[in-house]
């Protein structure tokens, strides 16, 4: 099988963690004779610096000429205070996603048993977590009308949070069959006690449940949820939400995962799908080897087993992970007592000498 593949590192600890996940998927394609075939563009900053614009159209093209794109991060300190249009995170990542149609974007939030420990939370509250959390990614408040004005006594600043009918069913649809396939459970979360678009969200989900009676679905508000997935992980299996909710529920849940260098996401519904871990650039570790690259390499398993449909390959690289991880080796986010502490390139070397060696 010949895929191919854009990569696009971007920025901060972007370049450190993508080559990790190019290695897993080589070993992969040597392991099983399929070419991987990587065409590395440039995006966010990066693509700022070199070429003027953080969305070149030839970046772009790449990837909607390719069969998959993997991604690493994009943004820093160095672009925050740009007009917004130039800023890598509105004017690179969000367009990206909207081209190419990317509206959900999933992010499993598992529990390693070997990380039980380097979790800062309490060992009988997450083991045995497994949810997988539905964002809506291409609506909400990220996409919205915005607006700065001058008034007499300072700035006014306005952010629109639009939700459609069309888009809440699309990603409430994907959730339902989600759950289908899972536990058949699945927590909607709004705050339909104050937000319009959340009323909606709400009535379309509630709607829509009426095709699927075979899930047990509930309702929870977004504070609730945060909560929740603090006290008790394991009440959860598919949690669908819009998009800002979603950006900052998985962020917390990661560390359910340990950290947030654990926790890898697909972004699917367009012809060409997008993986990149949940993270963002980390520019405090960037350039000091000591990124987790396990969330990229995730995401590079999400897409053998979403774009190609290569399950076998895909647990090739998740059991892979697992057995390094029992071996001790850790990065610094998720070192314990009695760790092996490697940089982000042995980790990736681990990763790809298991998938090589498992049968
Ligand atoms: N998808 C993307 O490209 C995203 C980009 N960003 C951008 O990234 C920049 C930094 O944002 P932050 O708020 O600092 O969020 P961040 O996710 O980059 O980092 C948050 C914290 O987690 C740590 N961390 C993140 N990934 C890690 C990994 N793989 N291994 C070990 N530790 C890791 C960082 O060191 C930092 O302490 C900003 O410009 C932001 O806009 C933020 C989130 C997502
Ligand atoms: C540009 C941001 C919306 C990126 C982010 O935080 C994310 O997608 O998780
Ligand atoms: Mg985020």
């Amino acid at each position: 099988m010949i895929c191919k593949i854009a990569s696009l590192p971007g920025d901060g600890i972007g370049a450190e963690i993508v080559p990790e996940a190019i290695k897993a998927l080589q070993a992969v394609g040597r392991k099983y004779g399929h070419e991987f075939v990587f065409t590395e563009a440039l995006i966010g900053g990066a693509a700022l610096d070199a070429v003027g614009v953080p969305l070149p159209e030839e970046t772009l093209r790449l990837c909607r000429e390719s069969d998959a794109v993997l991604l690493g991060a994009i943004g820093g300190p160095k672009w925050d205070n740009l007009p917004v249009h130039l800023r890598p995170e509105a004017g690179s990542l969000l367009p990206l996603r909207k081209e190419l149609g990317l509206y959900a974007n999933l992010r499993p939030v598992v529990l390693y048993d070997a990380l039980i420990d380097a979790s800062t939370l309490k060992k009988e509250v997450i083991q045995g977590t497994d949810i997988l959390v539905i964002r809506e990614l291409t609506g909400g408040l990220y996409f919205g009308e915005k607006k700065r004005e001058q008034t007499p006594t300072g700035q006014i600043a306005v952010d629109t949070l639009v939700y459609t009918t069309e888009e809440i069913t699309r990603i409430a649809r994907l959730a339902f069959e989600t759950a289908r396939k899972r536990k058949k459970k699945l927590c909607s979360v709004d705050k339909a006690n104050v937000l319009e678009s959340s009323r909606l969200w709400r009535e379309t989900v509630t709607e829509l449940a009426r095709e699927y009676p075979d899930v047990e679905l509930t309702h929870m508000y977004v504070d609730n949820c945060a909560m929740q997935l603090v006290r008790w992980p394991k009440q959860f299996d598919v949690i669908v939400t819009e998009n800002t909710f979603g950006d900052i529920l998985t962020d917390q849940a990661s560390m359910i995962s340990g950290s947030l260098g654990m926790l890898a996401s697909a972004s699917i519904g367009g012809k060409v799908a997008l993986y990149e871990p949940s993270h963002g650039s980390a520019p405090d570790i960037a350039g000091q080897k000591k990124a987790n690259p396990i969330a990229t390499i995730l995401s590079a398993a999400l897409m053998l087993r979403y774009s190609f449909n290569l399950e076998k390959e895909a647990q090739d690289i998740e059991k892979a992970i697992v057995r390094v991880l029992d071996k001790g080796y850790r990065t610094a986010d998720i070192m314990q007592e009695g760790g092996i502490l490697v940089n982000t390139e042995e980790m990736g070397d681990r990763i790809a000498e298991e998938i090589l060696e498992a049968k």
